[in-house]
């Protein structure tokens, strides 16, 4: 199964917005920048707003393509298309119930993030 999925990495003053997966979920229990699965015939861009405004209630107004990553879970094969957002309207929340928090960028070292986010940290970090 290779799923399509669109990841914002939210910017603000040197801080990145991050969620907590709830535990029931496919890579549970980690954070992740939030996002989700494009649609048939949706193209990331489209599906990265989509799935901001529905998990995190805003409105993305300016995002570039950070990098692509193709991972193997095993149980699901993924292509996660993130991209940096530097301006949105309205103040990301866990509009799902998720716990959520703004991490200076130098700290995301201290959080558990699925493998396939690795490579995406370590650029952050640069
Ligand atoms: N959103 C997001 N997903 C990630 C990240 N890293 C990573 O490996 N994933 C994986 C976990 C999932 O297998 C997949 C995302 O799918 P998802 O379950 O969140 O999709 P969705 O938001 O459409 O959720 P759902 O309503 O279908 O449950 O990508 C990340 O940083 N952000
Ligand atoms: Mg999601």
């Amino acid at each position: 199964m290779l799923v399509r999925v669109a990841a914002g990495i939210i910017l603000r003053e040197g801080q990145v917005f991050i969620a907590l997966r709830s535990s029931d979920k496919h890579q549970g229990g980690l954070w992740e920048f939030p996002g989700g699965k494009c649609e048939e015939g949706e193209v990331s861009l489209s599906a990265l707003a989509r799935e901001l405004n529905e998990e995190c209630g805003v409105e993305v107004l300016e995002a570039s393509h950070f990098q692509t990553v193709a991972h193997d879970y095993g149980d699901k094969q993924v292509e996660l298309v993130f991209f940096t957002v530097t301006k949105f309207s309205g103040e990301p929340h866990g509009r799902e119930g998720q716990e959520v928090c703004w991490v200076p960028l130098g700290d995301l070292v201290n959080y558990a993030f699925p493998e396939a986010n690795r490579v995406i940290v370590e650029s952050l970090l640069k």
